[in-house]
């Protein structure tokens, strides 16, 4: 390009800051075809060149969006122009709908400006390199995050073919591996091949080869990977990789509580999947809590999502069987396990939120907590072996008829259940909610409607109980139940939990 003529237009610098950059440019797919395109701080910027006035439209985008540019040659020997092309993820009104989604737009130019192909190639690399910057400067400016995935990264991308629908391959395919194209993520996919396959992949993986690990599936195989990291010799290293969630499966709560903590308007299925894409290409790490949730066998799990016991992890499992419905297979076990609403008995006790750690005897001096040493993970300090009574300064709750009990650490329980609006990933809290028995089955309905905009809380119904803890313990009486920990089934039987805050890293965007 003549770099005399890199001069900005003053009409395409109006309203946008101080443009850094200016060319025109022919369209890709017509030479005839000339824009006029202005680079400033925040925007690219993009005018056709035209004589009539109507057909100038300007189109501004938000380098906010942009995931990645690259620049090439074409394909043609005899064609000396190259070319770069910008790929930006904005939100646009949905058709025929109310709301936003992000939506793919790809802006591509043909550069020209010389007969030397490799001088037009040059220039092409030197917007591609601005435009990349200017993305990457959005990135940096974000507050909340804690750093970023490692650039070039080295991402594993461990993708389950049953979940959901059974079409996570065809979702990653159509949706997810161009836009790591487009955004310069290099990676390798692994297809798992049975349940556990990724837990002991993980349990052995040379982690210095990665730079993230992502999941496409349901929170399941999420829970596996976290379970994985957590039982190697060197969890305390190995669970600081960073995580990744597209969402493949029929219970995507984690990427539906990422979506939500982006502070953008809720969306479900393939819009989900291209924001939750989307905010994995920008790379941004946050901090994720987890809670260990240890059961009589002794066995202890690290939980990223919640825990359940009652109509709630009664649904979560009852409604496996319709799976073929996707996301939706909660709305009709919900309506199926109301019309046999149960109460389930139990004794349900928790450290709340603001009480100091420390313990107290019953004549007030404080003593150490002695919890049992495990093998490997983090130590919970905040609890006493199951075959003790709760520490005196927990709270034992009077009632003992249950509907359900909840403890959620992440905003959703399902891609439109917003079950702890003030929840966030990495708050060190566990929102406990419980359903005392007694509720109508009218008054429960409309508590799980109210959730799908997270209003459930607020509805002043005398039944519901809410409070942030720090560690819980559950010990139902009736012999037969369901628990769940993050939508999987556990052992039945007596269960407590400690939140340990930013164990993990999560990427958020
Ligand atoms: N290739 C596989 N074949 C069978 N099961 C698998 C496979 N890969 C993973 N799994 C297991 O499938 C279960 C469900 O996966 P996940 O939760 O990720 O998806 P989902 O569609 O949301 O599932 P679900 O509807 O069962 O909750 C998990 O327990 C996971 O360990």
């Amino acid at each position: 390009m003549d770099r005399r003529k890199a001069e900005p237009d003053p009409s395409i610098r109006n309203g946008m800051g101080q443009a850094l950059m200016y060319g025109e440019f022919a369209s890709v797919g017509s030479r005839k075809v000339r824009y006029a395109v202005s680079l400033t701080e925040r925007d690219l910027a993009i005018q056709k060149i035209t004589s009539a006035p109507a057909g100038r439209s300007k189109v501004v985008l938000n380098l906010r969006d942009c995931v990645g540019c690259r620049a090439y040659k074409g394909n043609d020997s005899t064609d000396t122009g190259a070319y770069f092309s910008a790929y930006f993820y904005p939100f646009k009104r949905r058709w025929m709908s109310s709301g936003v989604a992000r939506q793919r737009v790809e802006q591509s130019f043909r550069v020209a400006m010389v007969q030397d192909p490799h001088l037009n190639l040059e220039e092409a690399q030197r917007w591609a390199r601005a435009i990349n910057e200017g993305s990457a400067r959005h990135r940096t400016q974000r507050s909340g995050a804690h750093g970023e995935v490692r650039r070039p990264c080295r991402v594993l991308l461990l993708l389950n073919p049953h979940s959901g629908k059974g079409q996570a391959l065809a979702l990653f395919n159509n949706h997810i591996q161009r836009m790591l194209h487009e955004a310069g993520v290099p990676y390798t996919l692994v297809i798992t091949e049975r349940q556990n396959h990724a837990r002991e992949l993980v349990r052995e993986l040379d982690l210095s080869q990665w730079d993230a690990l992502v999941i496409m599936s349901g929170d399941g195989l999420l829970f596996e990977v976290v379970n994985g990291l957590m039982e190697r010799e060197d969890w305390e290293d190995a669970i600081q990789t960073p995580l990744g969630v597209l969402p493949g499966g029929s219970g995507n709560a984690l990427a539906a509580s990422i979506h939500h903590y982006s502070g953008s308007q809720p969306v479900s299925s393939e819009e989900l999947l291209l924001s939750c894409g989307f905010l994995l290409c920008k790379g941004l790490v946050s901090r994720l809590d987890l809670t260990s949730v240890s059961m009589a066998s002794n066995q202890r799990l690290f939980s990223f999502l919640s825990l359940a016991w009652g109509f709630v992890a009664d649904v979560d499992i009852e409604s496996e069987k319709y799976r073929h419905v996707g996301a939706a297979r909660f709305t009709v076990g919900t309506l199926v396990r109301l019309a046999s609403l149960r109460v389930y008995r139990g004794k349900l006790a928790y450290l709340p939120a603001e009480e100091p750690l420390s313990s107290k005897t019953p004549n007030g001096h404080l003593t150490t907590l002695t919890p049992s040493s495990p093998e490997l993970g983090p130590q919970d300090n905040l609890l006493v072996p199951l075959d003790q009574p709760v520490p005196m300064h927990w709270t034992v709750v009077q009632d003992e008829d249950f509907v359900l009990v909840l403890a959620m650490y992440q905003s959703h329980l399902a891609e439109d259940l917003l079950a702890a609006p003030a929840s966030r990933a990495e708050d060190g809290i566990i929102h406990l909610m419980y359903v005392k028995a007694g509720i109508s089955r009218a008054a429960l309905l409309r508590l799980f409607l109210a959730m799908e905009k997270g209003a459930h809380l607020t509805t002043n119904c005398p039944y519901v109980v809410y409070v942030k803890v720090r560690a819980m313990r559950l010990e139902p009486y009736s012999p037969k139940g369901t628990i769940t920990v993050d939508g999987e089934l556990v052992d039945y039987g007596p269960v407590q939990a400690q939140i340990h805050g930013s164990l993990a890293r999560l990427i958020t965007g």
